[in-house]
């Protein structure tokens, strides 16, 4: 029946959930975990991948979608250096798909992964939710943006988030100064077209997350923003293992993409392999927090969201994306158990009640 559900997970060691209690969250198939202590550019053993996968598999959960494996800066800028970073992330295909691995996340954003203002905002029923906040971020520098990020983690790593990185700030925005959209979207077509043949080859498909928010900060370029350049790069390396995770919450904060719109038209084109699926409640024209899934809590529709889902025959993996910090609960921003939970049971209600209501079941 439809599509996988699946949660994220962080390992054993840096995750404050353990697996069997995710095994006990109703209709959940598998995790989605990745390592994250191998330097991003280096290949990821065997071995390691092994040991990860029986982990998983020990608590009766699958191991089939990686988010992420990340994409070294060197390949976002196109630098000659490149290539033997494309080489390592080929070998990693290929070590994961012994490993049964069917799907990999991965995003091209230039320095920054996913960026908030605010990563403990309190609502007024006391859970607590990741807050983006345009006007302010306009007003920080990025070295600002990043120690209110670290400040905010609550001693969690954040995902996308690597020290490494961070520390040269300043020389990668003095190395993007020549880079535009275009040369981005260049440097990530030249990427798909040497790895796309590798996944072809092992049945590994790559989904690319879209940026977020999906619009461009600090001068830095974004290219995983809207309907257009998504379909620029699917077009420019035409085959079907080159395909999306298409995050609602990410590609949702610019109001001129309509989620489900979107979803039946890269759906029906064969190229969603992963979906993320949250609500975010839009405080501005570019501002927004992200509030648990119900469709009345937020400014997204989600019913209509998994209405899409399903009449695109989705097969492919879904999870809940981040939820609130809520019942006193410490964890990784966006990431308690308890929201996701939360939002997994109704993401199945609603499930269920289409699919019922589709095959004639019950009336409409
Ligand atoms: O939850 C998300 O989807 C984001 O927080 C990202 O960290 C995402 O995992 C990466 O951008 C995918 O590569
Ligand atoms: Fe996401």
């Amino acid at each position: 029946m439809g599509f996988k559900m699946t949660f994220r997970w962080f390992g054993p060691k840096d995750d404050n959930i353990p697996l069997e209690y995710i095994r006990q969250i109703p209709g959940i198939y598998g995790v989605v975990t990745a390592i994250f202590d191998i330097p991003v550019g280096e290949v990821w053993p065997e071995d390691r991948i092994f040991e990860l996968k029986k982990m998983v598999e020990d608590a009766g959960l699958k191991f089939e979608v990686i988010e992420s494996v990340n994409v070294h800066e060197d390949i976002k800028l196109g630098l000659p250096s490149r290539d033997r970073y494309i080489e390592n992330y080929k070998q990693t295909i290929r070590n994961l798909a012994k490993a049964g691995v069917k799907v990999i996340c991965y995003n091209f954003m230039p320095v920054f992964d996913w960026l908030r203002t605010d990563l403990a905002k309190k609502l007024p029923d006391g859970s607590e939710v990741m807050e983006y906040n345009h006007e302010m971020l306009k007003n920080l520098t990025p070295d600002e943006l990043v120690k209110s990020m670290e400040k905010g983690s609550q001693g969690f790593s954040l995902p996308g988030w690597e020290s490494y990185r961070l520390k040269q700030l300043q020389s990668l925005f003095e190395m993007y100064k020549d880079i535009d959209e275009n040369k981005l979207l260049q440097n990530l077509i030249y990427f798909l077209e040497n790895i796309i043949p590798v996944c072809e080859q092992c049945d590994v498909k790559m989904a690319i997350h879209p940026d977020d928010p999906p619009w461009s900060l600090f001068g830095l370029p974004r290219v995983v923003t809207n309907k257009e350049n998504i379909e620029k790069f699917l077009k420019a390396v035409d085959s079907p293992y080159n395909g999306l995770t298409l995050c609602t919450g990410s590609l949702g904060a610019n109001r001129e993409n309509n989620i489900p719109e979107l979803i039946k038209y890269f759906g029906k084109m064969g190229r969603i392999h992963f979906m993320h699926v949250r609500n975010i409640r839009f405080t501005g024209e570019r501002s927004f927090y992200e509030t648990s899934h119900l469709s009345t809590d937020g400014s997204f529709d989600m019913f209509e969201i998994m209405k899409a889902i399903y009449d695109i025959g989705f097969e492919g993996y879904l999870r809940p994306d981040h939820g609130r910090m809520i019942w006193g609960e410490k964890g990784r921003p966006g990431y308690g158990l308890y929201d996701r939970a939360l939002g997994i049971a109704y993401l199945n209600g609603l499930w269920e009640a289409i699919d019922k209501m589709s095959r004639n079941e019950k009336k409409w």
